[in-house]
């Protein structure tokens, strides 16, 4: 069984339980009293290379990063540093994140919010509205073709915009037969865990131009931002190397000069 087989069976678990101390038509009428989600599309059309930073306490591939005893803290670090989307990885047993990280972070940044996690229903789709996400994470390789397709239409139907990550070829063509039109390519193989940052550059060429591309995963500090840059990201998801840094503000802002350098701001 593969780490993403494994995370997948734990996710449903969870999503059961939660499923049933908490009915969908109670979280419909939550829904009603929660502003309606931001335009992440406008935000990451911003002119240069846009940093997604992420909250991210541990991962299946590294174990524990950081302890980020206030999520909401750091949140305002990566929002004060410029992130044009803050991430918050709210599944529990492998990145001990959770959906009260998301509220927190809600709480306490007006930046536009991605909930991180493994959905493969829509009832995570109304969990991650109700918690104030602006935007959800769908995984091409943890889902058929038919739940892609109808996870993005139902993300939209909610005002959520779909980041759809794909890591091969194949993923690709699948990702545009969902109709996405915000694809993250994630360097990381999430069946071994593997890094691989040519991936992007490997893969961009595949994904039509008025789409958005996001390169995923392995940014260590600018350079590895210029590299995705000169291959066509038009974002960058950046999660290790911000928590583990001592001062993540700093960390995310020398991004962000990194991607409002003119010759990228100018790019069409
Ligand atoms: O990070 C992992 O080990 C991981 C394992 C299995 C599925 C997903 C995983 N991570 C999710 C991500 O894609 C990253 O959190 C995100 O792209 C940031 O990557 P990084 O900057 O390398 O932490």
């Amino acid at each position: 069984m593969s780490v993403l087989d494994e995370i997948l069976d734990g996710v449903r678990a969870d999503l059961a339980d939660r499923q049933a101390a908490t009915p969908l038509e109670r979280l419909k009428e939550i829904a009603e009293s929660v502003p309606r989600p931001q335009d992440v599309v406008a935000a990451l059309r911003r002119p240069g290379v846009q940093v997604i930073a992420e909250v991210k306490r541990s991962s299946p591939s590294k174990g524990a990063l950081a302890a980020i005893a206030d999520p909401a803290a750091l949140a305002r670090d990566y929002a004060d540093g410029g992130a044009c989307l803050i991430s918050v990885l709210t599944e529990q047993r492998r990145f001990s994140g959770s959906l009260a990280d998301l509220a927190a972070v809600r709480a306490s940044v007006e930046t536009p919010l991605l909930r991180k996690d493994f959905v493969v229903s829509s009832y995570q789709l109304w969990e991650a509205r109700v918690h104030g996400a602006d935007a959800v994470l769908l995984i091409v390789a943890a889902l058929d073709q038919d739940a892609l397709i109808s996870l993005v239409e139902r993300a939209r139907s909610l005002g959520l915009t779909p980041l759809v990550e794909v890591h091969t070829e194949e993923e690709i063509a699948r990702a545009l037969d969902a109709g996405a039109t915000v694809i993250g390519v994630n360097a990381r193989d999430l069946k071994t865990l593997q890094v691989d940052r040519d991936t992007f550059a490997r893969l961009a060429p595949l994904i039509p131009g008025d789409r958005i591309k996001i390169a995923e995963s392995g940014v260590r500090g600018p350079h590895d931002l210029l590299a995705y840059a000169s291959s066509g990201a038009d974002a960058v998801l950046v999660g290790e190397s911000l928590v583990k840094g001592r001062h993540p503000r700093d960390a995310v802002a020398d991004l962000v000069t990194a991607g409002a350098h003119p010759a990228l701001r100018d790019r069409s």
